[in-house]
This record gives C-alpha cells, sequence and structure tokens, in this order.
C-alpha cells in the first residue's frame, strides 16, 4: 500500500517565546481520495497544523515529532526550498480571505498563468485554455472577463471560486482549505460548499479541510479528527464520530451544532466555559474542567488515546478499557 499523502506522528509545536506548546502530541493520517476534516474551537490548533503542513510557520517555531508528505519527512527529508516548489504544485491551498490570497496589482489570468510556471515551456494559448476550464469547473461562465480583471473587481464569493481554480490549477496531491467560507455570507457560503465537494470529487489526491462547522464536515469529509486546546480528542469516520461521538467534547460540538437542533429555542446551546490558554492547561484530561461527564479520575490522570476500531480513536478514561500502546 502508498503511503498515506499526509502523515503527523506526535507532533508537537511552540511557537518563539511562547510559554507552552500550541499544538500537543497529534497524530493522523490522510490517504488518497479521503477528505479530513479538522475541526475545534477556536484557538484548537487547526490553522498552526495546516501552517505546519505547508512550511509556512514563523522562523523560530519548534516542531517535534513528524510530519510526513507521501512518506517523506518534511523539515528532515524535505528542505525549505523542496517544500516551496511542493506548495502550489502538490500542495494546494485555499485559505479564509481570498482578498489576501491574490495579488491586487496584477490580472486573474496572469496570476494564474503564474501558478503554472513549470509549463511555461508550452504554447500560452494551451495554458490560458487550461485556466479558463478550471474556472468554468468553479462555476465562472465569463471566464475570459475574469482573466483580465483585478481582484478588486470582484466580490468576495467569485474572488473564492478564483482562488479554489488556483489551488486546484496543478492538480495537488494534498488539498488544504482553511475555513474557505469564513468570510462569505450563506448564500454564497453554500455555493461554494458545493463547488468544493465537486473539486474534492475530481482530485486525484486528499484534502485538509478545517472548519469549526460539524455540518461541514458531515456534508464534505469522510473522516474528521476532532482537536480540544492543541491535543486531538477523537478521529474516525465521519460517520462513526458523529452518529456515535465518544469525548464528551465531540458530544458538547454537535450538541451546539444549529444544523442538529430540532426543537424550537430562544438562544443556540453553547459550551461552558473557555478553552484553557495553552499555558494553563489543567492537570489531567484537559477538557475536565468543561465537562459534564468528568469523573475524579478525570481531573487526576491524562487520559491515553483509546483505540476504538481501525482509525478510530478518543482519548477519554469513558471511551473504552482497550488503551492504544504508543
Ligand atoms: N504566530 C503565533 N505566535 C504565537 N502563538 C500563536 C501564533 N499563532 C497561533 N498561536 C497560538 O496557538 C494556539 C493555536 O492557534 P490556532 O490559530 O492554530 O488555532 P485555530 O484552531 O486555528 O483557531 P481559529 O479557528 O481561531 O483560527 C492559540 O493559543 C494561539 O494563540
Amino acid at each position: 500500500m502508498s503511503a498515506p499523502v499526509l502523515q503527523l506522528d506526535k507532533v508537537c509545536i511552540r511557537y518563539p517565546g511562547a510559554p507552552a506548546d500550541a499544538v500537543r502530541g497529534v497524530s493522523f493520517d490522510l490517504r488518497r481520495g479521503e477528505t479530513l476534516g479538522l475541526v475545534g474551537e477556536s484557538g484548537s490548533g487547526k490553522s498552526t497544523l495546516a501552517a505546519a503542513t505547508m512550511g509556512l510557520l514563523p522562523a523560530g517555531t519548534a516542531v517535534q515529532g513528524a510530519i510526513r508528505f507521501e512518506g517523506r519527512a518534511l523539515f528532515s527529508e524535505i528542505t525549505d526550498q523542496q517544500l516551496r516548489r511542493l506548495r502550489g504544485r502538490r500542495i494546494g491551498t485555499i485559505s479564509q480571505d481570498p482578498f489576501t490570497a491574490l495579488n491586487p496589482v496584477m490580472r486573474i489570468g496572469t496570476q494564474l498563468d503564474a501558478l503554472l510556471h513549470w509549463t511555461h515551456d508550452r504554447p500560452k494559448k494551451d495554458r490560458m485554455a487550461r485556466i479558463e476550464t478550471m474556472l468554468e469547473r468553479v462555476g465562472l461562465s465569463d471566464p475570459k472577463v475574469r482573466m483580465a480583471q483585478y481582484p478588486h473587481q470582484m466580490s468576495g464569493g467569485i474572488l473564492q471560486r478564483i482562488s479554489i481554480a488556483a489551488a486546484m490549477l496543478a492538480e495537488p496531491t494534498l488539498l488544504i482549505a482553511d475555513e474557505p467560507t469564513t468570510a462569505l455570507d450563506a448564500t454564497t457560503e453554500a455555493q461554494i460548499l458545493g463547488i468544493m465537494a465537486e473539486a474534492k470529487a475530481t482530485l486525484d489526491g486528499a484534502t485538509l479541510f478545517i472548519t469549526h462547522d460539524m455540518s461541514v464536515v458531515e456534508r464534505l469529509c469522510d473522516r474528521i479528527a476532532v482537536l480540544y486546546a492543541g491535543e486531538l480528542v477523537e478521529t474516525g469516520t465521519v460517520r462513526e464520530v458523529l452518529d456515535a461521538p465518544q469525548h464528551p467534547y465531540t458530544r458538547a460540538l454537535l450538541d451546539c451544532d444549529p444544523a442538529r437542533i430540532t426543537e424550537p429555542t430562544r438562544r443556540l446551546p453553547t459550551i461552558e466555559g473557555t478553552v484553557p490558554p495553552i499555558h494553563k492547561r489543567p492537570d489531567g484530561c484537559i477538557f475536565a474542567p468543561r465537562c459534564p461527564a468528568a469523573i475524579a479520575r478525570c481531573h487526576a490522570e491524562a487520559p491515553e488515546r483509546h483505540e476504538l476500531g481501525p482509525r478510530r480513536s478518543a482519548a477519554c478514561h469513558l471511551a473504552s478499557p482497550t488503551p492504544v500502546t504508543p
């Protein structure tokens, strides 16, 4: 069997000057054909993991453990220079804000053509045709007009379509989408999610989809990894985790999902309390202070990762009697 597209093995990340790790001991893998939803509240470490995978952490950030892209470890087997080349070609990215992702003083066509720089020995008309086809695939019926325009001449929704086209142009092996609909209104969000669903179906690779929205995960992802305060608390297939969540934090996230609320309510439920700052993690289980199911042991002893099935685990004392040997 070929190596996973992306594999994280006990990854710890500490920003320069930070008093503690922002990400602690996170392990998961992502295989060809899969879309993994990385979920968690603000500050749980989702963007930090994405930045690490793209080699875009600030200088001086300490990364421990291993991040492997197609079996090769970033930082040791893949140099910074090689990673820069992989970004844009083998690793495509879609960010929260399409305005910052695109160059404001370059026409869209010129920017997209620059992304195909390694094909510049081929006739320009072939490259333009490829760009036009990609723009049509993301639902833009007038690709030639868009290619002649600058980013400021377009709405956020159109720009996000162009960002998706830019990320897909090189047919990447790994597509990383970091909350790609956060900056958009609800109607545009629905359209962009539809385009993302089509994009991932045509991709001969894997997608890492960062979101805090469980209904987006349900719609777009095959697998899910739930992060809390920088730690992986539960993972499995979307059906396994959403149908039978084993970690109380996953259950709480699902209870707060507006799409799942069936009874009329005046206020959306929230999870009591706040995520602890990285340097004030409690003893025992990190979620224990907010956990409605916590027992005395949870406040005293950090749970191990409990294997609940193939590639299915939860870090909770109450999840399973069989701990995984690290
Ligand atoms: N450049 C940085 N320098 C120092 N600490 C940082 C930096 N970026 C993020 N952090 C810290 O790392 C932790 C994880 O943040 P991160 O942005 O990865 O979380 P997130 O889950 O992506 O949140 P959000 O959904 O708000 O983007 C937080 O405690 C955050 O304050």
